[in-house]
């Protein structure tokens, strides 16, 4: 699902009424409606009180509409117009007209503070204050307001955005955010549902239909991308009947130290059970006996030191080499991470202490090939490219740096971001449960073995992540997050293969 800047959803809006011959009232009397049936779909007409903050603007008008429809059905509904101008959008005006009608009695203006309504636990509170046209903080009493709506710990649900969240920055600390429980959203998912910074204030999210024009949304590019389901179905390639293992490639895994054998071990785990064709691991002399009875499927090399890497010496020459997990950092293992870099002339993977080499070593990162693929955490990443002010910055700052280098980088967190110098995937799978030691190894071998399969790098990234994240909560559905450990996500990678193809509720 592609994710539309708010200059792009404007435009959008405007084609829309345009090529289909509406008003922008109609238009949004069509949004406002998605929002209101989905409401009513939840509430069922529960009697619970309603109130409904609107601002001057068209989110307000899409909470009259709202406020109109749930009267008519019989909700206890209270509608503040939330003051802050006299300058009304005319969208706004026409429903607040048509609000009366049905109310026989105007929202409540809402002017300064001593015009609060008292908020309780139990109420149900629509923040239709601000949406996309929010261009500087809330200040004076509405941010007092937006803090005594989320001191109130009453149910919020936010109309496309939680207000005081821009759709281009950050907001500072000091600046008033509501806190939703729930966004219902227009047409496409904001960035800043996303982003570590802001993504508290949005709560669970539902991206609502409202009927935007087809032939622009489907032509306008974005450079930001949402993979869920549909999309990977999409990167997934099926296996031919008539295929041998050499067809899906031989990996190689490097990595592993004295007391850090297990790392290594749960990458090649994890690249069989994505269906790398052939793996073979070099870890040093402690891992031997590990990883040949831990993991029968591969063949194992090892490092003439007892400990640690020295010397990469091997003659195989794999699809891809995955480097890094459990590795260290010894001078020794650098040397030896610098010849295998310079003999390597495919797409890698390199993580954890392979990240940490290079930043350390700034010099090597001019020896990975091309479209090799990092996947650091959000710590490794700083020691890679420097400190950042905000995700923002963040974002600009990784694009620069894999335009610069070719690279491909895959930022773990929360919601994984995989970016490739023009474009942006944002992951929707995965769970806390997934906060664990190792899963970033499972990763790694899971990446690995979608380039050994011969997905691009980038569509190797992205059906990687994906396919991790969803054998995780499949995992968890049936586990809890707590009990999740990272071994758990390569077992479970079969699933999520199957779930690929599985429909729920007539609909992925
Ligand atoms: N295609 C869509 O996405 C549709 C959008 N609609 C609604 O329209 C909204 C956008 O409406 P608007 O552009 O009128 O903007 P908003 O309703 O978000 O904001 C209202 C106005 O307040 C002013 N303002 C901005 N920051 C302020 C601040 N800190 N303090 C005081 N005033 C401030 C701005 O002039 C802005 O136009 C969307 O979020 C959505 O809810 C729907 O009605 C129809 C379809
Ligand atoms: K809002």
């Amino acid at each position: 699902m592609k994710i539309f800047s708010a200059s792009q959803l404007k435009q959008a809006d405007e084609i829309t009424i345009k090529n289909q011959n509406i008003t922008s009232e109609e238009l949004m009397e069509r949004a406002a409606t998605q929002v209101f049936e989905e409401i009513h779909r939840r509430l069922q007409g529960a009697q619970l009180p309603v109130k409904i903050f609107c601002g001057i603007g068209n989110n307000g008008g899409d909470g009259l509409v709202v406020g109109r429809m749930l009267l008519e059905h019989g909700y206890q509904v209270k509608v503040f117009v939330v003051n802050y101008s006299d300058k009304r959008s005319q969208d706004f005006l026409a429903n607040y007209d048509k609000i009366k009608e049905v109310s026989n009695n105007w929202p409540e203006l809402i002017k300064k503070e001593e015009d609060f309504p008292e908020i309780n636990r139990g109420d149900f509170v629509i923040d239709a204050m601000f949406g996309i046209g929010l261009n500087r903080p809330i200040e004076g009493w509405v941010g007092k307001l937006v803090e005594h709506i989320n001191n109130s710990r009453a149910f919020v649900l936010a109309i496309d955005m939680p207000s005081g969240l821009f759709s281009d920055k950050i907001p500072a600390k000091e600046d008033a955010v509501i806190n939703a429980n729930f966004t219902l959203t227009f047409q496409t998912p904001k960035l800043v549902f996303f982003l570590p910074q802001t993504m508290d204030y949005v709560g669970d999210i539902q991206v609502l239909d409202i009927g935007l024009d087809r032939d622009f949304l489907a032509e306008t590019d974005t450079a930001l991308e949402l993979t869920g389901k549909a999309e990977a179905r999409e990167l997934y390639k099926p296996r031919k009947k008539n295929s041998h293992k050499g067809n899906y490639g031989h990996t190689l895994t490097v990595g592993g130290s004295y007391g850090k054998i297990g790392s290594i071990l749960l990458t090649t785990t994890a690249a069989l059970r994505t269906g790398a064709g052939l793996c073979t691991v070099f870890v040093p002399k402690c891992g031997y006996e590990i990883i040949q009875t831990g993991l029968p499927e591969a063949m194992v090399i090892t490092d003439e030191n007892f400990e640690m890497l020295t010397a990469i010496k091997t003659d195989l020459d794999a699809d891809v080499v995955c480097f890094g997990m459990g590795a260290g950092r010894s001078e020794e293992t650098v040397g030896a991470f610098k010849e295998l870099l310079k003999k390597t002339k495919k797409p890698m993977l390199i993580d954890a202490d392979g990240i940490n080499i290079l930043s350390e070593n700034k010099d090597l990162l001019q020896l990975v090939p091309e479209n090799s693929i990092l996947t650091p955490h959000p710590k490794e990443l700083q020691r890679l490219i420097g400190k950042w002010q905000d995700d923002f910055e963040k974002m600009e700052m990784v694009q620069r740096f894999c335009l610069e280098k070719k690279l491909i980088v895959v930022l773990k967190g929360a919601y994984t971001f995989i970016f490739d110098g023009t474009k942006i995937s944002i992951n929707t799978t995965g769970n806390p449960g997934m906060a664990t030691a190792g899963s970033g190894d499972v990763l790694s071998g899971v990446i690995a073995a979608m380039l050994s399969q011969k997905y691009k790098p980038f569509a190797a990234a992205r059906l990687g992540v994906y396919l991790h994240g969803k054998a995780g909560d499949l995992y968890a559905e049936e586990n809890s997050y707590e009990a999740l450990i990272s071994g758990d996500i390569a077992e479970n990678m079969g699933r999520a293969y199957l779930d690929l193809f599985k429909e729920e509720n007539g609909k992925d």
